[in-house]
C-alpha cells in the first residue's frame, strides 16, 4: 500500500533518517521498533506529511505523497498520537465526531458508527459518551483516541506509541482487543513502539531501526531466529525467551503436539494464541496441560515441555 524509497531527513546539516526504504503491505500491521531517537516517529510522520522528507519518495497506492494535498491525505489516514491528542473541552462523542464533521457526515451515521466502535472497544457510549477526557482513565482515553482514528474507516492508520502511558496489564488487554478489531476490519496499520513484546505480538512486518537507518525488516520469527547482525540479536536479548514463545502460534506447531481422544478437561485455548499465552494460561489456572482443537477439529494437548520442544523445532527451520 505504501512504498518508501531512499528517504532521508535532515534537520539543518544533521541527518536523522538515512536513506531508508520499506513497504507497508495492505491489510497488515507494520511495526517500527528501535532504539530511542532512531527516527521512528519522524518516519511515521513522513507517511502523512506532518514531516516532509529531504530526499527520496513515498507513495501510497502508487501515487506520490508529494502530489497529494496534505489535508485531503490526512483525512484518509487515521492517526493516534503518543499523548492521545483529545480535545479537553469536547466530550468523548464530540471528540470522535471531529473528522466525520469535517467530512460533513450525517449526524445519525456518525452516531451509529461511534456507538458500534465504542462498544467494540469496551467503552459503551451510554456510559462514556457524554464524559470529558479528564473524567476517563488513561486507558479509556486511548480507546477514545483509537475510536476517533477508526470512525471514518480510513484505509490506513498510523499509531505512535498508542499504549505508551498504560500499565503492562491494561496494555496487553487493549492491544489484543485492538489486534482482533483491526484484523477483523482488514485495516492497514503502521505502529511505532519501543515495547519489544508489543512489536512481536502486533507486527506482521517489523522494521528495526537504529540511528536513522533500517537495520533489518521481516517477520517476528525472521528477526528473532535469523538476525542479520549482532545488533539485532542483542536488541531482542533482554526478553528473548518470552519473545520467541510469543512469535509462534499453536496452529503453527499443532502437528508436533500429541492428539488426545477427548478433551480431558473443560479449559481449552484457541489455536491462534501463542505458545507464550498458552504457558501463561496454564500457569494462571495451575494446570500442567491444556487442550485445543486443531485445524481438522481434532483434540491436541500441550504442556510446558512439548511447547518448548516445538519452539526448538521452529528455530531449527531457520538454521
Ligand atoms: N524538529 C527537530 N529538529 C532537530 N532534530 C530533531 C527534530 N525532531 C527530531 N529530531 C531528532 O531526530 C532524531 C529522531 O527522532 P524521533 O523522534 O524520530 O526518534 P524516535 O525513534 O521516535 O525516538 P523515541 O523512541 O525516543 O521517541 C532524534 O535524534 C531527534 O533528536
Amino acid at each position: 500500500m505504501i512504498e518508501v524509497r531512499g528517504v532521508s531527513k535532515f534537520y539543518g546539516n544533521t541527518p536523522v533518517i538515512h536513506n531508508i526504504s520499506f513497504d507497508v503491505p495492505r491489510g497488515g500491521i507494520t511495526v517500527l521498533v528501535g532504539t530511542s531517537g532512531s527516527g521512528k516517529t519522524t518516519t511515521l510522520k513522513m507517511l502523512n506529511r506532518l514531516i516532509e522528507p529531504t530526499e527520496g519518495e513515498i507513495s501510497m497506492d502508487q501515487q506520490a505523497l508529494k502530489d497529494l494535498d496534505p489535508v485531503v491525505l490526512r483525512r484518509r489516514i487515521g492517526y493516534v498520537s503518543q499523548n492521545n491528542g483529545l480535545f479537553p473541552h469536547y466530550t468523548v462523542t464530540q471528540n470522535i465526531a471531529v473528522v466525520p464533521r469535517l467530512l460533513k457526515w450525517q449526524a445519525e451515521t456518525t452516531q451509529q458508527k461511534t456507538e458500534e466502535l465504542m462498544a467494540q472497544l469496551l467503552i459503551p457510549m451510554d456510559e462514556y459518551g457524554h464524559k470529558y477526557p479528564r473524567e476517563l482513565s488513561g486507558g479509556q482515553q486511548q480507546r477514545v483516541s483509537i475510536a476517533r482514528a477508526l470512525v471514518t474507516a480510513p484505509p490506513l492508520i498510523l499509531m505512535d506509541e498508542p499504549f505508551g502511558a498504560l500499565d503492562p496489564i491494561t496494555r496487553q488487554q487493549i492491544r489484543r482487543e485492538l489486534k482482533s478489531l483491526l484484523n477483523h476490519r482488514g485495516k492497514t496499520v503502521v505502529l511505532v513502539t519501543h515495547d519489544l513484546l508489543e512489536a512481536i505480538e502486533m507486527g506482521d512486518h517489523i522494521v528495526v531501526m537504529d540511528q536513522g537507518k533500517i537495520i533489518q525488516q521481516g517477520t517476528a520469527q525472521a528477526l528473532l531466529f535469523d538476525p542479520v547482525s549482532p545488533f539485532v540479536r542483542s536488541f531482542f536479548d533482554p526478553q528473548r525467551f518470552q519473545l520467541e514463545l510469543s512469535s509462534v502460534t499453536l496452529r503453527e506447531v499443532e502437528t508436533l503436539l500429541p492428539s488426545c481422544p477427548s478433551p480431558p478437561m473443560e479449559l481449552t485455548i484457541t489455536p491462534d494464541r501463542s505458545l507464550w499465552d498458552t504457558i501463561g494460561l496454564m500457569e494462571e489456572n495451575k494446570l500442567t496441560t491444556l487442550v485445543f482443537l486443531d485445524s481438522t477439529a481434532s483434540c491436541r494437548s500441550a504442556d510446558l515441555k512439548s511447547l518448548v520442544d516445538c519452539l526448538s523445532q521452529i528455530k531449527r527451520k531457520y538454521g
